[in-house]
């Protein structure tokens, strides 16, 4: 069969995964890449290319080598200057090169959300060097969360509270930093009531949104999912009409994960990823048509039907505690048996473990969104990563 699309995926974790399998429903083929082999959406892929993605040559040769249809990234450690050299011979990177290359630096997205489209933000200043974070630190007041302009998923993160822990908390940000940029933000933290991610697709007909996701964060990453967030009516529409405007300033097709603070009625634009966002796990159990779903029909422009949301809904993350390469999962069997109106897991299949890494996911669907978060926390608890003799 010729394939409806070949998918080159830069990136093969669990959000590629469900992805991979998005698109394959829909005819796709897929060639999944990421630096290790038998990475999760490697599992389900038509094909697997291991190498890495910040090494501009090697990308090159494998985006030339399949003559994708579409370049999707999967995460923001990419060499992004070679997506913009093959997005200008010709080939669609997803949802464009210029968003890949904005959202990997968080200090140019901040830069165009705050500066250009003069969304709300945090306070914020750049430092390249502790006595830069210092002055920045000055100027901005304690507490300051001070993370590397180039890292995801929390890492190198911290929260300041007090001056005293300014050295600290450069050294954490510059040994969490990947890429060959030192330089932090440092941002006023936020008092917020709570957080969102607005799940917003950009399609051939125009912008859609989600209904909001709210989460829980530990270390800067995220624990716990939920949908649809509470929120007034003025909140959501504010969120909405920043969501369209970066979304609309970063172009292409596809979904986005925009992040938001809220404290009552004000919004503030924190980050977003031009593609899945790890809080939309949620929309595995919550929508009709999952993230993964709605970001493949955008990018194939096939019709974005009316969003359907089956009621409250939540996701918990299933975390490993130590370095292991010999180890099982156990408890599935208990955790579907929580009782609730829909319980499942899906277990990513990482070929190693480390501290904090997250391996799985619980999801939930119950009468109100209390009850299906306790659903959900109580299913991940249930699993068990059984590290073996070797580790
Ligand atoms: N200025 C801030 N004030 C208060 N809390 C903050 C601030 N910045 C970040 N946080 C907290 O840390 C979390 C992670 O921050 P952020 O989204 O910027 O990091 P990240 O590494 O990009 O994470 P991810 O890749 O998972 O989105 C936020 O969701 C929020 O809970
Ligand atoms: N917040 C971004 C995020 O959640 N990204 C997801 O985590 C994977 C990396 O996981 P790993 O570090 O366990 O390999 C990425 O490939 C992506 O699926
Ligand atoms: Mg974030």
């Amino acid at each position: 069969m010729t394939p409806t699309a070949k998918i080159l995926l830069l990136g093969s974790g669990e959000l590629g995964r469900e992805f991979v399998i998005s698109a394959k429903r829909l005819g796709c083929h897929v060639i999944a890449c990421d630096s290790y082999p038998a990475a999760p959406a490697m599992q389900v892929a038509d094909e697997a290319e291991v190498f890495s993605m910040l090494d501009g040559d090697a990308l090159g040769r494998v985006i030339a080598r399949h003559q994708p249809d579409f370049i999707v990234p999967e995460i923001e450690a990419i060499r992004t200057e070679v997506l913009a050299d093959y997005e200008a011979k010709g080939f669609t990177v997803v949802p464009s090169a210029r968003a890949a290359q904005l959202t990997m630096n968080r200090d140019a997205i901040r830069d165009l959300a705050a500066r250009a489209l003069g969304l709300t933000t945090s306070p914020y200043r750049y430092a390249e060097s502790a006595e830069e974070l210092r002055t920045a630190a000055a100027a901005i007041g304690v507490p300051l969360v001070v993370k590397p302009v180039m890292s995801s998923s929390g890492k190198g993160q911290s929260t300041v509270r007090d001056l005293a822990d300014l050295d600290a908390a450069w050294d954490y940000a510059a040994a969490g930093m990947r890429g060959d940029r030192v330089r932090v933000i440092a941002e006023g933290f936020v008092d917020f009531d709570y957080e969102i991610t607005l799940l917003t697709i950009r399609a051939q007909d125009g912008v859609h949104f989600c209904a909001p996701i709210g989460h829980r964060q530990e270390r800067g990453d995220y624990r716990e999912s939920w949908q649809p967030a509470a929120m007034t009516g003025a909140a959501l529409a504010a969120a909405q009409d920043m969501a369209r405007r970066v979304v609309d300033a970063l172009g292409g097709h596809g979904i986005f994960g925009v992040e938001f603070f809220v404290k009552g009625d004000a919004v503030i634009f924190s980050e977003l990823s031009p593609r899945p966002h790890d809080t939309g796990m949620v929309t595995l159990t919550s929508q009709a048509l999952t993230q993964f779903d709605l970001h493949a029909r955008a990018i194939l422009g096939l019709p974005i039907p009316g969003m359907t949301q089956f009621g409250p809904a939540a996701s918990a993350v299933i975390l490993a505690d130590r370095d292991a390469e010999d180890f099982s999962v156990s408890g599935i069997a208990e955790a579907l048996a929580v009782p609730a109106d829909h319980v499942d897991v899906r277990i990513f299949g990482k070929p190693v473990t480390r501290p904090y890494r997250r391996m799985g996911v619980a999801l939930a669907r119950a009468a109100d969104a209390e009850s299906a978060r306790a659903a959900a926390i109580n299913a991940a608890g249930c699993v068990r990563i059984v590290y073996g003799d070797k580790t």
